[in-house]
């Protein structure tokens, strides 16, 4: 029989490693994120994961280790695999003296798009996103939430073949959390793959196929959202993964009424 094609996974981390002074953030990551997967990277604060992901996106230079981007090796060509990916950066500035509709455009047009496109897709976006009443506000005058949206619509605008967002859900309203899961569930149906970063485990036990469990810049877990929860919750999983339950301990003056 000849042998079969396997399509090579949309992201594969190997070997990354950063240190920040005596600090390291990330001390040998290895990922795989399958095509057409959604797959959910959990973690204490702290534990590496927007560092592991700036590394996956050529945000942040890697002092070790390779990322492939559907087989193509990113550091090696930054210009031509970046195209294939929607980013949703954590505490990336915006160019926020934008309107809404002018940064999805400005995103588009920097992807190549056409002027009929990206003006077709920033009305798209804007309606998915609630955001059409407030697309002429400026980003620096958006509340938390709309400007995560506004950054998630310049992510999804040039139909990308990976989508890694970190914490995409933070301050964003139950409303539109529904809309941008619907949003990304049809992505990933129609083909996309996702890795999204969150500290909601029951949103991702639901949401995503796959799961990493990351600590102190090392993988406790990784696989399907099954294997790695088993019998136990995502939650009760991830805690006996990681630990560091307190409860409270040495706060005991707290309690105490001075009433
Ligand atoms: N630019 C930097 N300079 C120095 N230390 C950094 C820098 N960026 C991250 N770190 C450190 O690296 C470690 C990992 O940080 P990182 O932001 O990747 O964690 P995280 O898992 O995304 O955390 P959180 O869930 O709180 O967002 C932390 O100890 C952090 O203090």
């Amino acid at each position: 029989m000849p042998p079969v094609d396997v399509p090579p996974p949309a992201l594969e981390l190997r070997g990354l490693w950063k240190r920040f002074g005596t600090k390291i953030a990330v001390a040998g990551v290895d990922l795989v994120v399958p095509a057409g997967s959604f797959y959910g990277l959990v973690g204490p604060n702290g534990a590496g994961k927007t560092t592991s992901l700036s590394m996956a996106t050529g945000l942040l230079t890697p002092d070790f280790g390779t990322v492939l981007v559907h087989g193509r090796d990113l550091w090696a060509d930054p210009g031509a695999v970046k195209g294939m990916l929607g980013v949703l950066p954590d505490g990336v500035r915006l160019f926020d003296r934008l309107t809404g509709a002018q940064l999805i455009t400005y995103a588009g047009l920097l992807q190549g798009l056409d002027r009929d496109t990206v003006a077709a897709r920033t009305h798209d976006l804007l309606g998915a996103l609630d955001l059409r009443a407030d697309a002429d506000t400026l980003v620096v005058d958006y509340s938390a939430g709309m400007t995560k949206k506004i950054a998630l619509a310049c992510a999804l605008v040039h139909a990308p073949r990976l989508l890694v967002l970190d914490e995409p859900f933070e301050a964003v309203d139950p409303v539109s959390a529904a809309n941008i899961r619907d949003i990304l569930a049809g992505y990933v149906g129609s083909g996309g793959s996702v890795i999204v970063s969150s500290h909601v485990m029951d949103l991702v036990q639901r949401m995503c196929d796959h799961v990493a469990v990351i600590a102190a810049g090392q993988v406790l877990a990784a696989g399907t959202v099954d294997a790695v929860r088993g019998d136990a919750s995502l939650e009760d999983r991830f805690v006996e993964l990681v630990g560091g339950r307190v409860g409270g301990e040495g706060l005991a003056w707290l309690r105490t009424s001075s009433v």
